[in-house]
């Protein structure tokens, strides 16, 4: 197409100018009867974007706003209409498929009794229910949470969301263990929302209490893993103490699917967080051995176990995607997502001006490993000495190492605790932020840091444990 009086502009002599069309994808609309679902997939380059153009739909219990592009990338979910909508996609998505058969019912009915718990709790000023999500990997516990917590703050509830999943991140990093007020909308793009340290947001950001547990599953460090929920359980309840509404809300905790691995469960570990969280309600998606063998173990006055139908459509996840994805949460909590550009900054100090304990636990390959620590056992104080050096008793949680080649890539939580705290007061301080480890020079005992905030990496005692695995490209 040759643009009239184009050709007279200096330069341009009497070549005519080819404009192309611009290249606009194609909306594909998907009408959706009610009660039905659009199941999607997409990956990490290359998002999907949703936007509902007639009636009302959710994702993972959140109502999606008419007429608002949301871009999802490395998705695996469903919008779920009750009525019917219309949605257009554009965008690559790797599968897009109608569903039909889901357990929202169950779910909603579930939402329902919860209410009916809150409403109670609220006449009688006691505690709302503290509800228990358990199942196997890839159940849809995750899933779940965050339609409970969704529906709960739609009925203008404040419940506490708690994530007991090392492997991926509520508000925070893989590793973390954390527990935050939900008293507004969750994010559909990212998830469950932001937190103070992603920037400024569009919806109000969130506030999580995180502890830093650093292993990869609670099994290959279970003193440890009992210990932050102990603590967690300690902040839940005084939260709930302290604010009214927050109590009669309760809270909503999500487990690892590894709690469920065996004959009878991890049993151990479970029981632990039903009585530090004085659960009352277990929801418990998935097999019926298992279901049995919990409702014997636990169902009593005290504790109430439902089984729930499990979706057909919760995707299995490869280890490939579970590494990307975990990735993709570290480099979010660095960079922002979507609309959020966040710029990190990154500083080099001294060995010296670091103290930095490394994470005692079975998968940290060391000549230390042969007894299991006791949390009975007498404390022993750390003497700081480089990692080839260091006689760390066994028994000890932490073990204080000199920066080395070996932190390269990896995540350090920097905690509220003094740099020569005692190993339990170290367990017990709650994480200040995430730094990580953009390089390391031995010769010159010289350390690169990207940190999410500018200025001197605070002289606290700072955590690095084997979990989450190392990210290799997050600074170029
Ligand atoms: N109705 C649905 N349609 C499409 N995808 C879904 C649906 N429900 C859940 N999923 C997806 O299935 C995957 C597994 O679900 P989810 O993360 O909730 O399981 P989980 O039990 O918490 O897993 P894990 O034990 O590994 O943490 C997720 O990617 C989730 O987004």
């Amino acid at each position: 197409m040759s643009l009239p009086g184009l050709s007279n502009l200096p330069g341009l002599g009497s070549a005519s100018l080819e404009l192309s069309a611009p290249t606009v994808a194609v909306p594909r609309v998907y009408n959706l009867n009610p009660e039905t679902e659009l199941r999607f997939e997409s990956s990490f380059s290359n998002p999907i974007n949703i936007k509902l153009v007639y009636g009302n739909a959710e994702i993972f219990g959140t109502e999606l706003a008419p007429n608002t592009t949301y871009t999802l990338k490395g998705a695996k979910a469903a919008v779920y209409t009750w009525y019917g909508c219309r949605l257009e996609i554009t965008g690559c998505a790797e599968t897009v498929q109608v569903g039909e058969q889901t357990p929202m019912l169950q779910y909603i009915n579930t939402h329902g009794a919860l209410e009916d718990a809150r409403e109670s709790a609220q006449t009688k000023k006691s505690m709302g229910p503290r509800v228990l999500i358990v199942g196997a990997e890839n159940a849809g516990k995750t899933s779940l949470a965050k339609m409970l917590t969704a529906y709960a703050i739609k009925s203008d509830r404040q419940p506490i969301g708690v994530n007991l999943d090392p492997s991926q991140a509520l508000l925070s990093v893989p590793g973390a263990l954390t527990a935050s007020t939900f008293a507004s909308l969750l994010d559909v793009e990212e998830g469950w929302g932001s937190s103070p340290i992603s920037g400024p947001s569009a919806l109000p950001i969130k506030m999580p209490l995180c502890y830093h547990f650093g292993c990869k599953t609670a099994e290959s460090n279970p003193k440890l893993y009992k210990s932050l929920v102990t603590r967690l359980a300690l902040a839940v309840t005084s939260r709930m103490e302290a604010d009214e509404d927050v109590r009669s809300s309760g809270c909503i905790i999500d487990t690892p699917g590894s709690l469920t691995v065996g004959e009878n469960g991890n049993y151990d570990l479970l029981q632990h967080i039903v009585s530090e969280f004085s659960v009352n309600a277990i929801l418990f998606l998935g097999e019926d051995a298992l279901y049995n063998k919990l409702q014997q173990q636990f169902n009593g006055p005290e504790v109430t176990i439902a089984q729930l139908d499990k979706s057909t459509a919760c995707f299995a996840r490869s280890q490939s995607y579970m590494k990307e994805f975990r990735q993709q949460q570290i480099r979010d909590y660095f960079f922002g997502h979507g609309s959020i550009t966040l710029s990190p900054l990154t500083t080099q100090t001294d060995f010296g001006n670091l103290s930095i304990y490394r994470i005692n636990d079975s998968t940290t390959p060391s000549p230390h490993k042969t007894e299991n620590y006791d949390e009975d056992d007498a404390y022993e104080p750390t003497v700081p000495q480089p990692p080839t050096t260091t006689t760390t008793p066994s028994n000890q949680i932490y073990e204080k190492i000199t920066p080395s080649n070996m932190m390269q890539n990896s995540l350090l939580a920097v905690t509220n605790a003094d740099s020569n705290a005692s190993q339990e007061e170290i367990r017990d301080a709650s994480v200040m932020g995430y730094v990580y480890v953009a390089g390391v020079e031995e010769g010159s005992r010289k350390i690169r840091l990207l940190s999410p905030v500018g200025g001197k990496v605070p002289a606290k005692a700072i955590i690095w444990g084997s979990w989450p695995e190392e990210v290799v490209d997050l600074v170029g």
